[in-house]
This record gives structure tokens, C-alpha cells and sequence, in this order.
């Protein structure tokens, strides 16, 4: 057996305590063997954790991780314009490559930021599926199906895409990669086809992933021509499930958070996204209290515009305060489970604690910071002050993915060039100059 220790660090433990010990990882299982004192000595290699804070590795619950191309495309937009006027445009253009070469920047992204897990809508899947296998990172993945605006043929191709796509690539990459069925949204996927293709992804056994109740434009339409509210309308079209989640539940009402609740569906709160594109708040703290399993997402980073999942953890406390009018709403402990086990919880990943036999999916923070000084609490500082740079090590599934913050399964230098090459290459494709 090869083990990794992380030594002299302080750790947080499921219950949102800190405790002073060494973590011991097999790393050929990938997972975590003991959490105590003095374990380095045995260790065939250690990792040194000393003034740092070991956290489970961030679960980004909702993003389109090759937009990273689009970060700063097209800003201040409301999101039906952004996507209809900039966003569709610019990702018609989008080669199999650029999808590709885009996954590839927002992944070191994560890694530079402590995130070991996540979940992705977009297209040229098996691109994405090839750099989560290269990178080191697990992600739950789909092919995000739209038919408003295409013929029935091309409808029915993109939503057998979609099935494909996640029949495919469950359990890829030795495991690390598994997958959904997703639908984009509700408004943007005709109910006909949802009526035909949602029994199909059930029988294929995945789970299914949409976007939901993010804009009032979303709920409205609804509303008049079926004449129940969105979530209602996808509980009867079977797409309510346990294993299923949605993205932002913003304008979600009392009757819904109750569905939610009894469904055990999750939700992943997008506050970034939602306040850059102006979309409302939501009700974050009203449904954790009804019992919602709520995790936390960047969205893209066009409507972001980072993937730093430490941002979006300040963000959600921020912004659940203001929505419940309530300082005492959405508090440092409740933040620190909703950008790990909250998350994993609601994408069916076993990560997001560090207790005996999880995976080893980890975060390593350095505390030597200005910034995070003195100590009082450090969930608090999880909470409210860590940042990106702060991050010292992340590792998945038992594997080193940066030390130090030296990336090693992505070459950091080559994937920002040819990043920085494709989004010119792009945006020159997209508005010729003559
Ligand atoms: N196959 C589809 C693409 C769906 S992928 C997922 C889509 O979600 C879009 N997207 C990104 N952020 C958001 C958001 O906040 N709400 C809704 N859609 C978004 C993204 O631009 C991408 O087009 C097609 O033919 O257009
Ligand atoms: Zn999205």
C-alpha cells in the first residue's frame, strides 16, 4: 500500500470543528485511512500541512467549465439577453478544440483554488470527460440539451446526445468521472420531449440536472400555460427525484421548498451568477431549514467571472443575509457545508467530509496570510476571508493535483497560451472586422 500523510495541520471535521492532526490517505484505494495524531512516520510520503487549515476539497455544484474561454465576453446583461445576444452566438463558433482548450483553463482554475469535484452542463462532452481525466479532478458530467429554436430532428438528436453522453462516460476515468441526464431548463426544453426522454434517463439509472426557477422570467411562462409553478410542473414530468438536482432555485415559493424537501432534491445556489445577471436572491436559509439539501456552484465563468469556490462561500453568506433580512441567516458553519458535503451531497458524491474511509478529496490552506490572522475561528475565515491564492495543496482521489501550488497533472504556462490563443481565434470567428 502507498500512503500519503499530511502532517501538522488543523482539520475540519464534518461537525464544523477544527481539530489539531495528521490526516493518512491510501492513495491506491483513494481514500482516507486515519485522521489523529502522528501518523507521518510511516508514510511512504507526506505533505507537510503545518499552520494550514485541511478542509474536504471544494464541490463545485453547478458549472460550464469550458466558458472559462468567455470569461469577460460579454458582461452586464440580464441572462436571457447575455445568452441570446452574446453567449449562443459565440458558442455556435465553439469548436470541439475550444471546448477542449477552455475545459482545460478552468480546471487548473479549480485546482489552484481547492476544487477536487464537480458538476458540468455543456457540449463536446467527451473533450471535457478527456481533460477531468488528464487533470485529476472527479466530475459528475452532461451534454446540456436546448430544442427551443431547433427543428424536431435536430431536438430529438441533442436529447438522444444527452442519454449518450451519460450512458458513456459513467465511471470513466477509473471512476473519477460519472454522469446526468441535462435538460437545460425548463423554458428552454420543450415538454414533449421532456415527457419522452426523462423515462429514458431513469431507465439508464443517472441522475437528472437542469436549470430551475433561476429568473422570473423562467417561473411566469410556466405559470400561465400549465398553470402550476415550475417545480410542480417538474415533479409531474418526473424530473423531481432523490438523485436529481437543479441549478439556482431562486424564485422558488413555500410549495416548492416543500417538494424539494420531500423529494430530496438539491439544489446548488449560483450567487455569484445570480446577482451579476441580476437574477433575485435565493432563499437559502428558508430551505435549509425545510430540510432542502443545498450545495453550492460557480456557474460559468462568464457570468462569474472566477471558478474560486472560496468567492462563491462569501458570496452565499452575503447574499442568504440580505435575502432573509436576518444577519444570523446563513452563518460561517452552515457556508462551510454548503461548498463541501452540501454539495457532494446533492450531486450523490461520497466526498466532501474528511472522515475514515472517504475519499480522499482534499483542500490544504495556508493560514501564514496577513488576511487570516489571528485565529478565533477558522471556519469563520473558510467562510468570510480565505481566498484562491491561499490554497497550498489539493488532492483527488488520493492523488497530489498541486503541491505547493505547483499544478502537477496540467502544464500551467502551455494552458493559459493556448487559452489565450483560442479565445482570440474565437472572438475574431464571431465579429470579423470587416
Ligand atoms: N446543446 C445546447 C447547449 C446547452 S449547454 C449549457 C448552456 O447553458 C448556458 N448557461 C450558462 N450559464 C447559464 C445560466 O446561468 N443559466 C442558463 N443557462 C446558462 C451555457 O451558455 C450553455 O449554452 C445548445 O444547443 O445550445
Ligand atoms: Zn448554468
Amino acid at each position: 500500500m502507498t500512503t500519503l500523510a499530511l502532517t501538522g495541520g488543523r482539520v475540519l471535521r464534518p461537525d464544523a470543528t477544527v481539530i489539531r492532526a495528521d490526516v493518512l490517505i491510501d492513495r491506491d484505494r483513494g481514500e482516507i485511512l486515519e485522521i489523529g495524531p502522528d501518523l507521518g512516520g510511516d508514510a511512504v510520503e507526506t505533505l507537510d500541512a503545518s499552520d494550514s487549515l485541511v478542509t474536504p476539497g471544494f464541490v463545485n455544484g453547478h458549472c460550464h467549465v469550458a466558458m472559462s474561454l468567455l470569461r469577460g465576453y460579454a458582461d452586464d446583461k440580464p441572462l436571457d439577453a447575455w445568452l441570446r445576444e452574446d453567449i449562443w452566438p459565440a458558442e455556435g463558433e465553439l469548436t470541439a478544440e475550444d471546448v477542449r482548450v477552455g475545459a482545460e483553463l478552468g480546471l487548473l482554475e479549480m485546482i489552484k483554488s481547492g476544487t477536487t469535484a464537480f458538476a458540468d452542463m455543456y457540449f463536446h462532452v467527451p473533450e471535457i470527460a478527456a481533460a477531468v481525466e488528464e487533470a485529476g479532478l472527479r466530475a459528475r458530467l452532461g451534454h446540456g440539451v436546448v430544442t427551443v429554436a431547433k427543428d424536431e430532428e435536430g431536438a430529438h438528436e441533442d436529447m438522444e446526445t444527452s442519454l449518450e453522453v451519460a450512458e458513456e462516460y459513467d465511471g470513466a476515468a477509473d471512476g473519477r468521472i460519472s454522469t446526468a441526464f441535462m435538460p437545460h431548463s425548463l423554458t428552454t426544453v420543450g415538454a414533449e420531449y421532456l415527457e419522452e426522454y426523462v423515462p429514458k434517463a431513469r431507465e439508464l439509472g443517472v441522475p437528472i440536472h437542469y436549470h430551475a426557477n433561476e429568473t422570473e422570467d423562467e417561473v411566469t411562462p410556466i405559470v400561465e400555460e400549465e398553470g402550476v409553478r415550475p417545480l410542480a410542473y417538474a415533479a409531474e414530468k418526473g424530473m423531481l427525484e432523490a438523485e436529481d438536482f437543479v441549478a439556482h432555485g431562486v424564485h422558488v415559493d413555500e410549495s416548492e421548498i416543500g417538494l424539494l424537501a420531500e423529494a430530496g432534491t438539491g439544489v446548488i445556489h449560483c450567487p455569484a451568477s445570480n446577482m451579476k445577471l441580476a437574477s433575485g436572491m435565493a432563499p437559502v436559509q428558508r430551505m435549509r431549514e425545510a430540510g432542502v439539501t443545498v450545495g453550492l456552484g460557480t456557474d460559468g465563468a462568464a457570468s462569474n467571472n472566477d471558478l474560486s469556490m472560496l468567492d462563491e462561500a462569501r458570496d452565499a453568506a452575503m447574499l442568504g443575509k440580505l435575502a432573509a433580512d436576518d444577519a444570523a441567516a446563513v452563518p460561517a458553519e452552515a457556508v462551510a457545508e454548503l461548498l463541501t458535503a452540501g454539495s457532494a451531497d446533492a450531486l450523490g458524491l461520497e466526498s466532501g467530509r474528511l472522515e475514515e474511509g472517504a475519499p480522499a478529496d482534499l483542500a490544504v490552506l495556508d493560514l501564514e496570510k496577513a488576511h487570516l490572522t489571528p485565529r478565533h475561528d477558522l471556519v469563520s475565515h473558510l467562510a468570510y476571508a480565505a481566498a484562491a491564492a491561499d490554497v497550498r495543496h489539493t488532492i483527488c482521489d488520493g492523488q497530489v493535483l498541486m503541491r505547493d501550488r505547483e499544478v502537477l497533472t496540467l502544464e500551467e504556462s502551455a494552458v493559459r497560451e493556448r487559452a489565450l490563443e483560442a479565445a482570440e481565434d474565437l472572438a475574431a470567428r464571431v465579429n470579423p472586422t470587416e
